[in-house]
């Protein structure tokens, strides 16, 4: 019998993230083979305001997916696909006939449209397209940052509407960089708040209300499948995209209906699969495509999101100056055994999932004498578990069903006293996975399913592996005290803006 030696034995993803792009180079057992990462600049213009310039990411891009195949000797052949996962909503515009960016991209943190999304608001209420695409009205998603853009230029506009002027979201200016095809996945789409989540197409009532002409638009696409030859890369297959959150929530093999992971990071994003049909949400949770592969029904998920948890550890670091390094917050939260009555509210753009309230800024309530840096730290690493807390709360009223784990991954569960603590104020165990590079892991599954190189999901569930699990200690009394102070601090953090 002749033995076929398969030739091809690797797939790399591609994180295109908020601070960073990374590449990753995985085996088949899911195994962190290489990996390389560069930062890229925050351009902070005014007050509220962040950009990103779009060729400086795409020169990221190439160095560190050249960077991850170099340190381990491999050459492009030696992949059987690239996946690309990305921050989500971030908004890029280019000349069609050249390509070149044209002006930054508007970042998904960016608060400049919030006067455009209260005039929206006004006429209908916050949440007058929930039912067609999913979310609430916010300066978060795509389509007002477009129409901010289209609003300031009328030659743009004049533009766009003839197809001279694209718009996409990162996925789309990479995968167009890279094969040359204009398109984006359906996971990205359903974040630009155009997109119909029944019919997985642009929507003309949300594209009318926006004021966007549909020639500025990609082809929508699922998230697993090839979509073109990555020129850059000796033309090894591109065959997948999904939006990073996403791509955690296919890393965590979240494949049933009610199985949920939370990626703590900059911010922390919680996502439950409902299954085959959207959930709506009438508590503060967004609606939103979970996956879609090749020609299959899409999934679906629940998705809070929480714009400021380990950005919040940061801000001590930078702004505050009280920690040298986000570790050390670990080390002084660990010197008190609780945070002196003291409670961080970091809704220092806001607060998004389950609240959605613009016009929150950060407190820092319950301060007395007694309180010390020590308090403050622990305070800070107790506000991003509480804020979870807020969102599992409204999932479990919204999907009646409680959750009875959490998956976790992300850089913030390094600190096992906030996994402790959340898995003590949640009340349910807190799970960490063996390879905790899950935003990539995923972007690499689904281009591996595209390709024939995984054969089904039963094949990648079997990867997922237990590393760490942190199970609840905390007395019921003292949970629900927690919760309530936090819940009084929260009040306080509101309608601070005019
Ligand atoms: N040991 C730690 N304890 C607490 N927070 C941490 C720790 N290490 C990193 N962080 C926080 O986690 C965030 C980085 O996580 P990461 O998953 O890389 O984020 P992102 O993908 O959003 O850039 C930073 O905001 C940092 O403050
Ligand atoms: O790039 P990250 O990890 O900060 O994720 C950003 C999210 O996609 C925003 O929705």
């Amino acid at each position: 019998m002749v033995q076929t030696v398969p030739v091809t034995r690797y797939i790399a993803a591609i994180d295109q993230g908020t601070t960073s792009s990374r590449c990753i180079v995985f085996d088949a057992a899911g195994t962190i083979v290489s990996q390389a990462q560069r930062e890229h600049g925050q351009r902070y213009p005014r007050p509220g305001w962040v950009e990103h310039d779009p060729v400086e990411i795409w020169h990221r891009v190439e160095a560190v997916t050249r960077g991850a195949l170099d340190q381990v000797g491999l050459a492009p052949a030696d992949l059987a696909a690239i996946g690309l996962t990305n921050q989500r909503e971030t908004t890029v515009l280019w000349d069609a006939a050249t390509g070149e960016p044209i002006g930054d991209a508007i970042v998904w943190q960016d608060t400049r449209t919030d006067k455009l999304i209260a005039e929206l608001a006004a006429d209908g209420g916050q949440d007058r397209f929930r039912d067609r695409c999913g979310l609430p009205l916010a300066t978060y998603f795509s389509a007002p940052k477009i129409r901010w853009r289209l609003d300031r230029d009328p030659d743009l506009r004049r533009r766009a509407a003839d197809g001279a002027v694209r718009f996409g979201t990162v996925d789309t200016w990479l995968i167009e960089r890279m094969t040359g095809a204009y398109l984006t996945d359906v996971t990205n789409a359903s974040r630009t708040m155009l997109m119909n989540l029944a019919t997985l197409d642009w929507d003309d009532t949300l594209l009318a209300a926006f004021d966007i002409p549909r020639a500025m638009l990609p082809e929508i696409r699922p998230s697993s499948q090839v979509y073109g030859e990555a020129r850059p890369f000796g033309g090894v297959p591109v065959a997948a995209a999904l939006g990073d959150q996403q791509a955690a929530l296919f890393g965590q093999a979240c494949y049933s209906p009610g199985e949920a992971k939370c990626t703590y990071g900059t911010g922390s994003f919680l996502l439950m699969h409902t299954g085959d049909t959207p959930t709506p949400s009438r508590r503060g949770l967004l609606t939103t495509v979970a996956y879609r592969i090749g020609d299959q029904p899409a999934a679906y998920a629940l998705e809070g999101s929480i714009a400021v948890t380990g950005a919040l550890v940061q801000w001590l670091r930078d702004n505050l100056g009280i920690i040298g390094s986000a570790r050390e917050v670990n080390e002084l939260a660990a010197r008190v055994p609780d945070s002196g009555g003291c409670v961080i509210v970091p809704a220092f753009s806001g607060l998004f999932a389950p609240h959605w309230r613009p016009d929150a800024r950060g407190v820092i309530a319950g301060l007395t004498g007694f309180v010390t840096r020590d308090h403050l730290a622990r305070a800070a690493l107790e506000s991003t578990a509480w804020q979870v807390y807020d969102v599992v709360e409204a999932m479990n009223a919204e999907a009646d069903t409680d959750l009875t784990a959490l998956k976790v991954d992300g850089g913030m569960t390094a600190s096992d006293l906030l996994m402790q603590f959340q898995s003590d104020v949640l009340d349910v165990p807190v799970l960490r996975p063996s390879v905790s590079e899950t935003t990539c892991l995923g972007a690499a599954y689904a281009a591996g399913l595209a390709v024939g190189f995984w054969p089904d999901l039963d094949a990648l569930r079997a990867n997922w592996a237990e590393q760490r699990r942190w199970t609840p200690r905390m007395s019921a009394a003292a949970r629900a005290g927690g919760a309530r102070r936090w819940r009084k601090a929260v009040a306080r953090s509101l309608d601070w803006t005019d």
